[in-house]
């Protein structure tokens, strides 16, 4: 029997799944009868929601709620659901079992990529206790070098919008658009303008891939909630001729716009996601060309919260490998000599990046930037080549003789270090890792190109050519190399390292701005996590099981910087920083769907002052 004013509140409600969520409650409950009643549902990022919004139906068909057979009786019934489901119960370790076979089933990643993407839009939670859980076997597959693929291929396996598409006809109309994003909590944006797609060029509006990638990682591996995260493509049209033909294409079927144009769209970009989610929005630049992504960074890197992630993320890992690196080479930093492959905006990341720590053991900036030489694609940067040095990389031309031959080039500098960011594939011949061989005793050689087919080397082809001597890291994962009877289990010098640690720093203080050295201390951090054990397969970093306690850890330190240089705006600072930043983390196991009943006595909850007797004879 339920009291009049529960009965009312019954009636209230006009969806038939609350109403039985209540009738089963209230059924059960005889406090109820005589207490007020106050029901609270919650989403599983603790939104509070209003019951008459969310019907039954929503937990299966919102992947943020819906936990498939793992709905009890109890919640079945509650919510209204029963009989939508099969008779059997499943816990999430069963689901996960289940998941593991499905995935195994494929042979072709894109189809494991295409399971996992079918399941993030079916079961949120279930997704990314997968992906948290399998890192080292599904990494390659949400992101390098599979997303690449999945880019290529987006117009096919384009099926349900995940983020944003702003074109340049939106102009003008920017901040309207972010607010048809429904979450109103986002704390991190990555978006593309799809130019330079990892190595694959300009991929216009299928680069949405990546941002979604490079998303789920923030997820997976941080811990930050996936409603605080928001991946953007901005459609400024393509230069890609077989794009502009394919008629699949999802974008706008035009050239790029370019210049004057161009900026003032992208000023209204950053200037309305911050006037819709706030000044300390993390705004994460992502696989931006040469021509934008370096002076970009420059132009907002001090008035919004952002960073560009193929400049200083790839340049914190690789400085990170640097460092763990000295430990095998016994030569400090700054006793290496460094011949980079590629002139663009990852190579001058590293390059600067390097220089500092060079810096810090002691040389001054000249110095350091002498033991740094590159080479384009018209060869050595030198000040006396025809067209001089390209103004972005103008701190490392050299005043040397030209030299066009990559090979030779090798020969002359004799670098202990070679760097490869160009997105030629095989640049690294047989002839110029001998000659590293040659150089020195352990070659440092990182073939950092994404995705697997634009690496400069092979890991294998690094051992054959140096005697087994060198010590590699690429940017796409490498099966193990076999060399002399031994296995060696080469490392990935991949951003995924940094970007997630860096984001859950900055967002659990609400940094304002992210300052260079923050990628230095982000790559101290990495470096400090590589072990002898890791060393001695030759291996410069963690393994890519330790992402997640890697980022955290990274996102720990990057909070305690925060707050030195008075960066944060969480006040007061948290006593314990690393509890502060653990408190924060996104749960991926399933919670009770069950809504929560209250009993409580309104004096109790309000703390109402008892109605005062009227004094009488006033
Ligand atoms: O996405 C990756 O694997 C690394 C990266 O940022 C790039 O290559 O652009
Ligand atoms: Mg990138």
């Amino acid at each position: 029997m339920f009291s009049t004013a529960s009965r009312s509140l019954l009636c209230c409600t006009n969806n038939i799944g609350t109403h039985r969520a209540l009738a089963a409650i209230l059924a059960k409950s005889s406090a109820v009868e005589t207490s007020l009643l106050c029901r609270d549902y919650h989403d599983v990022t603790g939104n509070i929601l209003c019951p008459n919004v969310l019907r039954g139906i929503d937990h299966l068909r919102d992947p943020r709620l819906n936990k498939g057979l793992a709905f009890t009786l109890e919640e079945r019934q509650a919510l209204g659901i029963h009989g939508l489901l099969a008779a059997k119960f499943k816990s999430q370790e069963e689901q996960i079992e289940i998941c593991r076979i499905s995935i195994d089933r494929y042979e072709e990643n894109l189809n494991k990529y295409l399971y996992l993407v079918e399941l993030q839009d079916r079961n949120e939670k279930l997704f990314f206790r997968l992906l948290a859980e399998n890192i080292e076997k599904l990494l390659p597959i949400v992101y390098t070098p599979t997303v690449g693929l999945a880019c290529q291929r987006f117009g096919l396996i384009y099926r349900r919008p995940r983020g944003l598409f702003i074109t340049i006809n939106d102009k003008g109309h920017i901040f309207n658009i972010l607010k048809n994003w429904p979450e109103p909590d986002v704390r991190a944006i990555v978006f593309t303008d799809g130019e330079r797609i990892l190595g694959l060029g300009d991929l216009g509006a299928y680069g949405m891939g990546i941002p979604v990638g490079k998303l789920s990682l923030y997820t997976a591996l941080a811990g930050i909630k996936p409603h605080q995260c928001l991946p953007i493509t901005l459609d400024v049209g393509t230069d890609n001729q077989d794009l502009l033909e394919d008629p699949l294409y999802i974008g706008l079927r035009q050239r790029r716009t370019r210049g004057k144009e161009y900026d003032e769209f992208i000023d209204e970009f950053m200037e309305a996601c911050v006037q819709r989610y706030g000044q300390n929005t993390l705004l994460q630049f992502e696989d931006f060309a040469l021509i934008n992504a370096g002076r970009l960074l420059k132009k907002y890197r001090n008035k919004y919260c952002t960073f560009n992630d193929d400049i200083q993320g790839t340049a914190s890992v690789a400085v990170a490998g640097l460092m763990a690196a000295v430990r095998v080479t016994k030569r400090k930093l700054s006793e290496n000599i460094y011949l980079f492959l590629g002139a663009g905006s990852a190579a001058n990341g590293i390059a600067s990046l390097t220089v500092a720590a060079m810096v810090a053991e002691g040389l001054t900036e000249q110095q350091a930037q002498e033991r740094v030489y590159m080479f384009d694609i018209e060869g050595l940067l030198s000040t006396r080549r025809e067209g001089g040095v390209p103004e972005h990389a103008k701190a490392f031309g050299k005043d040397v003789e030209p030299e066009s031959d990559f090979e030779a080039c090798v020969a002359k500098i004799k670098p202990s270090c070679l760097i490869g960011c160009s997105t030629v594939g095989g640049a690294f011949t047989p002839k110029v890792l001998q000659q590293m061989a040659a150089n020195t005793h352990r070659p440092v050689i990182f073939a950092l190109s994404n995705p697997t087919s634009k690496a400069e080397c092979t890991a294998q082809d690094a051992y054959d050519n140096t005697e087994g001597r060198c010590i590699f890291a690429s940017g796409s994962p490498f099966p193990p190399v076999k060399y002399d009877g031994k296995e060696y289990h080469t490392g990935q010098g991949n951003n995924s390292y940094i970007f997630p640690g860096i984001a859950l720093g900055v967002i659990t203080t609400a940094t304002h701005h992210i300052p260079e050295t923050m990628f230095l201390t982000a790559a101290r951090t990495l470096a400090n996590y590589v072990s002898e054990a890791d060393l001695a397969i030759g291996r410069i970093y963690p393994s890519l099981s330790e992402l997640k306690e890697v980022s955290i850890a990274i996102a720990i330190e990057v909070a305690k910087m925060a707050y030195d240089e008075g960066l944060a705006s969480v006040y007061p600072e948290p006593k314990d920083l690393a509890k502060h930043v653990n408190n924060q983390i996104y749960s991926y196991y399933y919670e009770s769907s069950m809504p929560v009943v209250w009993d409580w006595k309104p004096e109790e909850k309000f703390n109402v002052r008892p109605i005062q007797p009227v004094p009488k004879n006033i």
